[in-house]
């Protein structure tokens, strides 16, 4: 099977429509409300909660056999009926209308698959075996629960309701990146935890007054040298210098490997092979390519 393409899908509003009234529409069912789908479900027999939620009016239920006039209007559809067979024709009728279809006993003909989900709304982790292996993406996630904060959606809310002002405070790139080290790291991740939001944002307030006084950091050159060909022999102190770096030079003997272990903005610069073979002024040369970019990265793949 070719590799499945991840995405968040804005559903607000949008009609989806499920196949199938059982305990796996059920499940759907909750996780489409949650995310404000117009949710209408198909089916001759439901659950006792998807009758509640009829009842009450949250998703409309169409209480007869399926027939292809269901997917008129729909966005997705989902095919989560016992019968196979139904499950498939379901699914052809949304590819003739291109619509994406989940069907709930067959991964490859599926045209979306639906991930286990770590809900720090607005954050959210979504794990995906791509159909191999459901039960192991649940245990992964209430693995996964365990790890993560609650407070960090808390903690991601607000950081994108002072993103701007964060933005104005912190011009510089750098800066940028270290308050954000801060927030992530600091007293305000303490203070959700603990259930005080009020005072969580007036010490963000306050770092954000004082973030103009705030000196540039001293540039600094890493080594990684030799860099490992096996993202996997690196260090942590290796990981952590590829991670805080703003500039990565390196030769063409680095692997892509190892490159993408580092910030998705981190700038690249490939070392031609003279440079390196002068190893006296190769700092030098790196140091004046670099100057004033804040940390640098230097992997070198074998010695000069
Ligand atoms: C392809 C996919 C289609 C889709 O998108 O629905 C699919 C297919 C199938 N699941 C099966 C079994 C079970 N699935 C679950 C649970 C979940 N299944 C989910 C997703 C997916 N399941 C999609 C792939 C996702 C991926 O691989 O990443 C989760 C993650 C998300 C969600 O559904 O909300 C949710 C966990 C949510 C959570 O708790 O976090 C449990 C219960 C459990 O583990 O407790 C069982 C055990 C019960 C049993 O064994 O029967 C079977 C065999 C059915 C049979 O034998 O009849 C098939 C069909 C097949 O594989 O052929
Ligand atoms: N994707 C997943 O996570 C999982 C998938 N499955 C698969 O999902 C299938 C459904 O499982 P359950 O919900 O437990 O089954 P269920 O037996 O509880 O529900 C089946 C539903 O399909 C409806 N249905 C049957 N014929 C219909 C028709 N012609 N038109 C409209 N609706 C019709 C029934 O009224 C009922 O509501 C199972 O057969 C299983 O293979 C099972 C576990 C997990």
């Amino acid at each position: 099977m070719t590799a499945l393409y991840p995405l968040f899908a804005d559903l607000d509003g949008r009609p989806v429509l499920i196949v199938g009234g059982g305990a796996v529409a059920e499940r759907k069912t909750r996780a489409l409300l949650h995310c404000g789908a117009a949710v209408r479900v198909g089916a001759p027999r439901l659950t006792r909660t998807l009758r509640a939620w009829a009842a009450e009016g949250r998703l409309a239920h169409l209480a007869e056999p399926y027939h292809e006039g269901w997917l008129e209007s729909a966005w997705l559809v989902i095919a989560a009926t016992d019968d196979r067979a139904l499950n498939a024709r379901v699914k052809a009728a949304a590819d003739a209308r291109r619509i994406l279809a989940n069907v709930v006993d067959d991964p490859a003909l599926s045209s979306f698959q639906v991930p286990a989900i770590v809900d720090r709304a607005p954050l959210t982790i979504a794990i995906s075996s791509g159909g191999a292996a459901p039960v192991l993406a649940r245990r992964l996630r209430e693995r996964l629960e365990a790890l993560f904060d609650p407070a960090l959606g808390a903690l991601a809310r607000l950081a994108g309701d002072h993103r701007a002002a964060i933005r104005t405070a912190c011009p510089d790139h750098g800066a940028r990146r270290r308050f954000y080290d801060w927030l992530h790291d600091g007293p305000v991740l303490a203070q959700l935890r603990a259930g005080e939001p009020a005072a969580a944002e007036r010490t963000l307030r306050a770092r954000l007054d004082g973030a103009g006084e705030e000196s540039p950091p001293a540039h600094r050159l890493d080594w990684i040298d030799p860099c490992p060909a096996d993202p996997g022999q690196l260090t942590l102190h290796q990981l952590r210098l590829l991670n805080e770096a703003d500039v990565l030079v390196h030769d063409a003997g680095v692997g892509e490997a190892v490159l993408s272990l580092a910030r998705r903005d981190a700038d690249r610069h490939l070392l031609d092979a003279g440079e390196r073979k002068d190893p006296g002024t190769l700092r030098d040369k790196i140091l004046a390519r670099c100057a004033g970019r804040g940390n640098t990265v230097a992997l070198i793949s074998q010695p000069a």
